[in-house]
């Protein structure tokens, strides 16, 4: 089925078993590697988790590609690209509240790779946990390039501007307002026209999947079905193509003479999608007060221990506010979890002023925050009826593991944020 759009081809579901080939006759029938797999191509398995993961958790793929992975010279460091994987400021991490309006001085005239800047991390990558925060700004196209990313999988979240990735596994179209999940270790390549801005999510820990529904029952917040995952593309190119490979926090290269992007065929269940946040299935009171967050949560990381999440992606979509005697709004609020928080675009309901599309926040591990003094006033004050919350589209990438801001965020924070919490009347017991 041609995608109306943009002529790309998606299979549709989240974590399917899929079969892809774009030759006729590539893809092996009935055993994965079998002795000459057709055309001389190579069969080589992609690993998401151990071999002897739970079935559940059981995540590869495999690639029927014209040359192997393994063909390939030393990687060397890489000297582009200075501040993704800064890594974080010296020092103990301050009990502050952090919030950052979008940088003005993020790279300039660079490609996605060298376009990425790190703004938070939290744990070393070889410790399979943790998530980061990244921005971009990119207003080329990677050319002769891929990038592979070893240390995690990476969500992108663009804020403005398409991103066309061009994966192993196949090719993606991503606007603002979508996302895409590239797993660990697959080779892309990122295409725009003019200038993309964004975020990504770097996930160290288990690849992200659906949360479970519990009472909400067998449908709702992201379906399956809405996740596409491309069919399988690629090209024949016999030029220099440069590998820059993120692996254990720095960054290394090294140049093949061919384009690694030359999957002909795969098959599996570990693969490349996107997902339109406007697909969200919203959910939330119909009587009264305001949930807990986890009501939106799009994608989830789990961590060792049930329930408390290595990273969440939530988000705060368009909806309708119909609670009765409520606070609408986010609640005031102390949080083990900590919480990284973006904006797409509009205006997010717990802050009036100072948070910006491209902007970021940290509220981490027991920070006090909440509404800023005016939402506050607000929604103390406000009638009732049912309103909706519309064009905005927040996110929160919250992790059971303190963030810690890279030097480039610290030096960039705004330098007044405690004051959208300033002069809250003292309220006023009985006599
Ligand atoms: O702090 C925030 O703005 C995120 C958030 C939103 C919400 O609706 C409830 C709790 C929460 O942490
Ligand atoms: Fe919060």
């Amino acid at each position: 089925m041609a995608n109306a759009t943009n002529e790309i081809r998606y299979l549709t579901g989240f974590g399917g078993h899929f079969e892809t080939e774009a030759v006729p006759g590539a893809l092996p029938k009935g055993r994965n590697s079998p002795q000459r797999p057709a055309f001389g191509l190579y069969a080589e398995q992609l690993s998401g988790s151990a071999f002897t993961a739970p079935r559940h958790e059981n995540r590869r793929s495999w690639l029927y590609r014209m040359r192997p992975t393994a063909d390939h010279r030393p990687f060397k460091p890489y000297s582009g690209g200075p501040a993704l994987i800064a890594g974080a400021a010296e020092g103990p991490i301050a009990p502050n509240r952090l919030r950052w309006d979008p940088p003005s001085d993020l790279p300039e005239g660079t490609d996605f790779v060298d376009g990425l800047v790190t703004m938070l991390v939290n744990r070393d990558p070889s410790e399979l946990t943790g998530v980061s925060v990244h921005l971009y700004r990119a207003n080329r196209s990677m050319t002769g390039r891929v990038f592979i990313d070893a240390d995690g999988e990476l969500l992108i979240i663009p804020q403005s501007g398409t991103l066309r990735i061009f994966t192993e596994m196949g090719r993606l179209e991503v606007a603002a307002g979508w996302i895409a999940l590239i797993p660990r270790g697959v080779r892309f390549r990122v295409e725009i026209d003019g200038e993309a801005r964004g975020y990504v999510a770097e996930n160290q820990g288990a690849t992200f999947r659906l949360p479970e529904l519990g009472p909400i029952g067998s449908n709702g917040l992201a379906n399956g079905r809405d996740f596409e995952t491309p069919v399988a593309a690629f090209e024949d190119v016999d030029a220099p193509c440069e590998v820059i490979q993120k692996y254990q926090g720095a960054l290394w290269s090294t140049t093949l003479d061919h384009s690694p992007l030359d999957v002909v065929a795969w098959h599996g269940n570990l693969a490349p999608c996107r997902y339109e946040l406007a697909r969200f299935n919203t959910i939330g009171t119909v009587s009264f007060d305001h949930p807990d967050p986890s009501i939106f949560t799009v994608l989830t990381s789990p961590s060792e221990t049930p329930g408390r999440a290595n990273a969440d992606f939530v988000i705060f979509p368009p909806r309708w506010m119909v609670g009765e005697d409520t606070f609408r709004p986010p609640w005031f609020h102390r949080n083990v979890m900590s919480e990284a928080m973006g904006l797409i675009h509009g205006e997010y309901d717990a802050k009036a002023e100072g948070f910006q599309p491209g902007g970021l926040s940290l509220h981490n591990l027991m920070s006090g925050h909440g509404p800023d003094v005016e939402s506050w006033k607000g929604a103390s004050a406000a009638e009732l009826k049912p309103v909706k919350i519309e064009g905005t589209m927040a996110f929160m990438v919250e992790s059971c593991w303190p963030y810690r801001p890279t030097q480039f965020a610290l030096e960039r924070a705004q330098q007044d944020y405690d004051l959208a919490w300033a002069d809250f009347p003292k309220a006023q017991l009985p006599k």
